[in-house]
């Protein structure tokens, strides 16, 4: 099946490609020319399917959106939502962490509970009335400095107690197996074979 991916987060396509295996032609909207849509939703869920719609109009193509991030409980859930303008500016990775880092300054360890959240939607066409809806999530930690160097976005300070490492310390297989975006990707593929 061909279908473009709603996103123009590269590690996104990266991991669901990975994940897609050969059975689907996954196609970045970038290669279509499709601009970002806005994310104006108030949920993961919304968010993705906006995503998804707005990339299946452009192209014509099913579509898939994922709309993910960082929820710390500390923080009243914050980044969540906005996890990729957490500092104002959009996709800074760095800068997103430097903010996030600072806002738990002083907080132990055993309060410093986050999840990531991924939601996956899938629509046929830009108007399906019946969007393929997962979601998936990853509980941890957010570590006091950085660790590792794989993935992207937040995973250098997600600290996994289940792996007893960083989410950028995985080997990619291994997140992919067991990240949000993995687990969401399980579910939906479960719902397309239905
Ligand atoms: O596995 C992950 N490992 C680390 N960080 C992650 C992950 N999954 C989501 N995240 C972070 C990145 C970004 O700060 C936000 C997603 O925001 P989100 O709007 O869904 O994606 P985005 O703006 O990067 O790309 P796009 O909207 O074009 O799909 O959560
Ligand atoms: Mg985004």
């Amino acid at each position: 099946m061909k279908l473009v991916l709603a996103s123009s987060n590269a590690g996104k396509l990266f991991e669901l490609r990975e994940l897609l295996g050969d059975a689907f032609e996954l196609h970045a909207q970038s290669e279509f020319g499709v601009e970002d849509a806005e994310e104006t939703g108030l949920s993961f869920i919304e968010n993705a399917i906006l995503k998804a719609r707005h990339a299946s109009s452009a192209t014509g193509l099913p579509a898939l959106g994922d709309d993910s991030g960082l929820c710390v409980d500390a923080l009243d859930g914050a980044p969540g939502l906005y996890s990729a303008r957490y500092s104002g500016v959009h996709g800074n990775a760095e800068a997103n962490i430097d903010k996030l880092l600072g806002n738990l300054l002083g907080v132990a360890d055993d309060a410093r509970t986050a999840r990531f959240v991924c939601v996956l939607a899938f629509v046929r066409h830009a108007t399906d009335p019946q969007p393929l809806v997962a979601e998936g999530i990853w509980e941890g930690r957010v570590l006091h400095a950085r660790r590792g160097s794989n993935g992207f976005g937040y995973d250098p300070v997600f600290f996994s107690p289940a792996h007893g490492c960083s989410a950028a310390e995985l080997p990619t297989a291994t997140k992919n197996r067991d990240s949000h975006r993995g687990i969401a990707l399980a579910k939906l593929r479960t719902l397309l074979q239905a």
